[in-house]
Parts: C-alpha cells; structure tokens; sequence
C-alpha cells in the first residue's frame, strides 16, 4: 500500500528541492520588498478585493521558470497562473504549490504582512513547506518527518486544548456576496460568544496559519481560500504538532480548512463554524457543504 506509486517517489529525500525553494523565497522576498513601497498598478480578479499587481506576476514567473530550469520534469500550480488560464491539477508528478504574494491587498495599501508561499508534493502528499513573511524577514519552513522552523529555530503549537483559553486566526477573504459574508461574521460572532479570548486576521492565510505553528496563536480556519493560500503552511503546522483538518481528512483542494493546536479544539470548531458553498479548486465532487458545518 504504501510503495511508491511512481518512481520518483522513491526517492526518498527532497531536501536539495526543498534548500532551493528556500534560496529561490529570499530573492523573491527582495522583489517584493523592493516594490513594497513603490507606486503599484492594481488589477482585479474575482472581487473587488480580490487584487493582482504586476509583482505578483512578476515573482510567480520567475519563480517557476527558475524552478523548471532546474527539474524540468516537476509541474507547477501557481495562482496568478491559474488566474491566466492554466490548469489546476494536482497529479502524483512532483508539483510546487505557488502563492507569489500572499496578501497582495496588504502589499498594495502597505499593511506590513505579506508572504511568499511554496509547497512542494509527490504523488499528492506534501513534502515540504516554505512560507516566507517578507517584511517581519521571518522564514517559516517544515519538512515532512523532519520538523517545522522559525528562522531555523524549531516551532511547537501552544497545545491548548480548551476553545474558551483560544486566539483564534481567520480571514474574511475576497468574497463579497451576502451569503458568503453573513455566513462568516456570524461565523466570528458565535466564537465570540463561546467566548473565546481572541479573534484575528493578518490579511494573509498563509501566515495567519503559521501563528498556530508558533504557539501565537491555538487555532486558524478558513473559508473560501485556495490550495495555494495554506497548502504550504498546512505541513507547517502539522510539523509543529499541530491538528490540520476539514469536516474530516484534511483537503486542501476543498477551499476548506481548520488547523488547531488540539484535535479537541478543531473539533469544537468545526461544530461552531459553518460553511457556504464554494468550488473546488481541483478534483472530487463539486464543493457541497451549503451552509452546513464544516
Ligand atoms: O493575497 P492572495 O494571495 O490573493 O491571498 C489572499 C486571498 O486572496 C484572500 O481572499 C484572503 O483569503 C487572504 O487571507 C489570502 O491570503
Ligand atoms: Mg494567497
Ligand atoms: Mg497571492
């Protein structure tokens, strides 16, 4: 059951892809930073929050094509790719999950959290994870097996167990219909009411995520994101001991996803946080789930 299904998978380490990932996230970090704080030209996708620059696009291009020149045979999945019109399909081929600015409304009104965000998977399981912060210039990165870091430090979630001792990560994303809306601020408003200590957003998934990596925070879920948002900060938080789940399985094509410091406070989180419909990003049936929990 669990030889390798194709026959790269065999091979057993991937920390020379997972040490250039790192190198490739540092130079994109200085793009980044050096356009932080420049005029941006702002384009729209799927909202009127839902924001492109030309840096975004910039970095994702350079990143792949660094990448392909490299390992010519791995595939891609980029979000401003898909967003031209590539294909999002995740296959057993070794695949880089590319997120080339995560939070771009952060990058282009200046609100100083905005990240890189790389995974790497072989036959659909996620290898490692690097999500780079680029104006706090913290690294988070995780290997599967090997642990999850902090600027090379190692990262271990708090372990709260009781949702009313909780700070609690999630983003409003991009959608602005009814629906999704008054599904997520009540969303928020019956945490509140639990109570629980805390509610919080940074305008970023992927970094939102990893304060559950670092203790900061107890537990993140999310609504409406897509596999490049968390696909690489999931493996973060796992390494880190921490719970990443959905109604079940965690899926990250399923635009849904609860990462905890505990399984008991996913579990009590999930029965408080309800869904709205969303598409998934590739493979499965189409997303269900209206309105039930998640
Ligand atoms: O900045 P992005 O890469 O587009 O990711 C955003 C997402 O678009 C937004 O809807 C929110 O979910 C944010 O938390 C994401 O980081
Ligand atoms: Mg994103
Ligand atoms: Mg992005």
């Amino acid at each position: 059951l669990h030889a390798p299904r194709t026959p790269h998978a065999a091979m057993a380490d991937w920390t020379d892809c997972l040490d250039f990932g790192i190198s490739l996230a540092k130079q994109a970090s200085e793009a980044v930073l050096t356009a932080f704080n420049r005029q941006k030209e702002v384009k729209l996708k799927s909202s009127p929050a839902d924001l492109v620059t030309e840096t975004d696009q910039r970095v994702e291009k350079m990143l792949i094509s660094a990448i392909r020149k490299r390992y010519p045979q791995h595939r891609f999945i980029g979000e401003e790719s898909v967003a031209a019109g590539e294909p999002l399909e995740l296959t057993d081929r070794p695949t880089w999950i590319i997120d080339p600015i995560d939070g771009t409304v952060n990058f282009v009104h200046r609100f100083p959290f905005v990240a890189i965000s790389i995974a790497f998977t072989v036959n659909k399981q996620t290898e490692f994870g690097i999500v780079y912060s680029c104006v706090e210039d913290k690294l988070f990165h995780a290997q599967r097996g090997r642990g999850a870091f902090l600027n090379g430090e190692p990262l271990h979630v708090s372990g709260q167990e009781d949702i009313s001792r909780c700070v609690v990560v999630t983003e409003i994303g991009a959608e602005r219909d009814d629906l999704a809306l008054s599904t997520l601020t009540s969303n928020i408003f019956r945490l509140l009411k639990l109570p629980v200590h805390g509610v919080r957003a940074l305008g970023t998934a992927a970094v939102d995520m990893c304060q559950v990596a670092t203790g900061g925070a107890d537990a993140y879920y999310h609504i409406g994101m897509h596999c490049w948002d968390i696909a690489a900060s999931a493996i973060i938080v796992k390494e880190a001991g921490g719970v990443v789940t959905d109604t079940d399985e965690f899926d990250m094509m399923s635009r849904r996803v609860i990462a905890a410091s505990s399984s008991s406070v996913a579990n009590r989180i999930s029965q408080v946080v309800r869904a709205f419909p969303c598409r998934r990003d590739c493979g499965g049936a189409p997303g269900a789930n209206g309105g039930a929990a998640l």
